[in-house]
């Protein structure tokens, strides 16, 4: 598959603050890729670099075609975290000036806008101000304004966060779209049900560091199964099942608790049920889970997906 963007080596400095490190991934073309990490992980220096808007402090990276983002700005689209469109404008006025912005006469950005308002539902809100609309309308609206010139290849940073369920879905479904149109997307989030949902492939970044590259069964692959229990029960006491190698509490309520309890490479959790039973144990939820993409996440970085990492301020970093 040829790449569509190929980072090799790359690295990002604040002064003193090594923001990335020695970053390597390929999107290949037509692929959705998912990057991942939480917050302050290092995805917007990411993207800021791939777009060209700052550059790398070290390495390499090549989007179609080309040594920076900036020469082929044209062919790529950009929802970034900041958002906010003209207050003013009517969402047609916004998507049409975007596009002008990227080469689209007026004339046929207002025609596309209005098309590409209508395949989202927003047909009825395309007169109305954009103060008028609602925050899941309004992302709607800007994520359309960055792909109304048909880019090749769109970077969309956190594009779920704020949204509602619904609109979540909605978005999920013009992502979608985007790629069996032929687009190579490429969207930032910490919220890995999203990427597990849309993702061909998927690159996690902790601390600035790349954790994993590659598929989401391959990093779901990269966990054990575990058993989820609940009842009155005493770690210890789960701990001593067959095949469990590891528990945790994961939840604890008026003495209902959740344990999580790490299986054994090759364990099926039968043999614990069964020994669980057998022992006694008040059990009133046994459960066998595979990994998800966020139990892969942790495993992989020792990080919750969902904590700030924007903590680590260059003060302390440098130390
Ligand atoms: N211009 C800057 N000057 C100094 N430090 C910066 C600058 N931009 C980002 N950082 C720091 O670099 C780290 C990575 O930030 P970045 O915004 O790239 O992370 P992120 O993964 O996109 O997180 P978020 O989702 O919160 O935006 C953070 O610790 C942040 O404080």
């Amino acid at each position: 598959m040829t790449a569509a963007l190929t980072l090799e080596g790359v690295g990002k400095r604040y002064g003193e603050f090594q923001a990335v490190r020695d970053l390597s991934f390929e999107v290949g073309r037509g692929q959705i890729c998912g990057f991942l990490g939480p917050n302050g992980a290092g995805k917007t220096s990411t993207l800021r670099m791939i777009l060209g808007l700052q550059p790398a402090t070290t390495g390499r990276i090549d989007i179609l075609g080309a040594d920076n983002g900036r020469k082929v700005r044209d062919r790529i689209g950009f929802l970034p975290e900041e958002r906010g469109l003209y207050k003013k404008m009517t969402p047609v006025d916004a998507i049409a000036f975007f596009g002008s912005l990227k080469g689209v006469p007026t004339a046929e950005g207002r025609r596309r806008a209005k098309e590409l308002l209508d395949a989202q539902g927003l047909g009825a809100s395309k007169a109305r101000k954009m103060k008028e609309l609602s925050k899941g309308m309004a992302q709607k609206v800007q994520l359309i304004a960055s792909i109304v010139h048909r880019p090749e290849f769109v970077i969309l940073d956190e594009p779920f966060s704020g949204l509602d369920p619904v609109n979540q879905q909605g978005l999920e479904a013009m992502i979608r779209g985007l790629a069996a149109d032929g687009a190579t997307v490429l969207f930032s989030t910490h919220v890995m049900q999203h990427a597990e949902r849309l993702c061909d492939k998927v690159v996690l970044l902790a601390r600035g560091r790349k954790a994993f590259e590659g598929t989401v069964a391959e990093a779901r692959a990269t966990s054990r199964r575990f058993l989820e229990l609940e009842g009155d029960i005493a770690a210890e006491a789960v701990s001593k099942l067959p095949g469990v190698t590891g528990v945790e509490i994961s939840s604890e309520l008026d003495g209902a608790r959740v344990l999580r309890a790490a299986l054994a490479a090759g364990a099926g959790g039968q043999e614990a049920l069964k020994a669980a039973f057998l022992t006694g144990l008040d059990v009133r939820r046994f459960e066998l889970r595979e990994p998800t993409l966020h139990d892969a996440f942790i495993d992989l970085t020792g990080d919750h997906p969902d904590q700030d990492q924007s903590v680590s301020k260059p003060a302390e970093a440098a130390r």
